[in-house]
């Protein structure tokens, strides 16, 4: 088989990723990559991994070849995304967002978070985490890439908030590689200022907090909230997630463990380690893993804490934008994934 796909936005750091994914990739022809500033340059990772000639065109010109595509994917900010995505649908194509235009159901909290317009898209885009939301994906025309952030805090709390153990009120503390910010990101994200150098951010403010709640409180059943602080690690990338919460009922770290590996047996890419200790960032850079793991105080009202790790790159941006395209046209969900072998020995 042979869908043909396009990447807008494609010399940034997630385009990068998803080009190189989706040139290895044996179910898909990519015949249209985008950028301004690379515009007539040669797709060095298509005629490497592919064996064939496809050079980066313009906006203007990826708008007019995008109904040559099946499916197309915006790897582009969260505003470009909002005008690109009603014409391209238009046009017949399948999109696969990566921003974060069509992700929050509650139209108030993405203008307050984004500080954009919200879009009447929203309604009909599909949450793409597969490993929750797989059944809906399948037949959408719009997917709304999960967040990097969102994606970690959701596979570490998902499960257990769907078995009520946990109370409504939980912390997520999370840090992540510069990478995170996009290539084109200012001063603040440069070597000599993050270098040896660890922060939070956006504090209290953070547009992944109104994501994060949404798919928890979905999974839970009644509000859950969040208090997300998110970090800046001085490292390329990788993002470590830290979630803490209380028992609502008593139980152990192996039953909670357990109760982790029942839910995420069939997966392919989220795995449970026997400790919070043993997730780090070198299990999962350079792969669309997830790694997880849980420890509890065991009586009603003890704290519990997850630790869950991916690459933000990866399952928090382009390897689960390649598993969204799977489900979308009816490939094995690993199809051109389960290659990635990280970076680390
Ligand atoms: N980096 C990460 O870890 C993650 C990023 N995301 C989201 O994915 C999207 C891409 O992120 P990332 O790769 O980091 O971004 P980058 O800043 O690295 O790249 C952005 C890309 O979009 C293009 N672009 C910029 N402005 C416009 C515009 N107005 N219209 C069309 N194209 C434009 C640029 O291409 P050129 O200038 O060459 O045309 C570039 O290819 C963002 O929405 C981001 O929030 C989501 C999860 C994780
Ligand atoms: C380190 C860093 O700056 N990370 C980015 C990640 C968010 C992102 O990529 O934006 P979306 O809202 O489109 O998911 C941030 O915290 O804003």
């Amino acid at each position: 088989m042979n869908e043909r796909v396009g990447v807008i936005g494609a010399s940034g750091y997630s385009g990068i990723e998803l080009t190189r994914i989706l040139a290895g990739h044996p179910g898909v022809r990519l015949i249209l990559a985008s950028s301004d500033r690379w515009a007539g340059e040669r797709v060095e990772e298509a005629s490497r991994i592919a064996g064939r000639e496809l050079r980066y065109v313009d906006l203007a010109q990826a708008e007019r070849l995008a109904a040559e595509c099946d499916v197309l994917f915006l790897a582009t900010p969260a505003d470009a995304s909002l005008r690109l995505a009603p014409a391209l649908l238009e046009q017949g194509c399948r999109v696969i967002d990566l921003s974060g235009a069509f992700r929050i159901d509650d139209s108030a909290a993405f203008e307050r978070f984004y500080g954009l317009t919200a879009s009447n898209l929203q309604s009909s885009a599909v949450y793409g985490l597969p490993e929750l939301f797989r059944n809906r994906v399948h037949g959408a025309r719009l997917v709304a890439n999960p967040g990097c952030y969102p994606t970690a805090a959701s596979l570490a709390l998902a499960p257990l908030l769907r078995e009520e153990l946990l109370e409504p009120d939980l912390i997520v503390n999370a840090a992540s590689g510069v990478t995170g910010a996009g290539r084109t990101a200012k001063e603040d994200f440069s070597f000599a200022e993050v270098a040896e150098d660890f922060r939070a951010y956006k504090v209290l403010r953070h547009q992944h907090t109104p994501e994060i709640e949404q798919t928890l409180s979905g999974c839970a059943g009644s509000a859950v909230n969040v208090t997300f602080t998110p970090h800046l690690l001085p490292i390329r990338r990788g993002i470590l997630c830290t979630s803490y919460g209380r028992l609502r009922r008593k139980a152990t770290s192996e039953e909670l463990r357990a109760l982790l590996e029942e839910a995420w047996h069939d997966e392919p890419f989220v795995d449970v380690a026997p400790s919070p200790d043993q997730v780090s960032l070198h299990r999962v850079v350079g792969t669309n893993r997830c790694l997880v793991g849980v420890a509890c105080e065991p009586e009603v009202g003890g704290r519990v804490v997850v630790v869950s790790a991916i690459d933000n790159l990866v399952k928090g941006a382009a390897g689960q934008a390649v598993q969204n395209l799977n489900l979308l046209l009816g490939f094995d969900e690993s199809t051109g994934l389960s290659g990635l072998r990280g970076f680390h020995p």
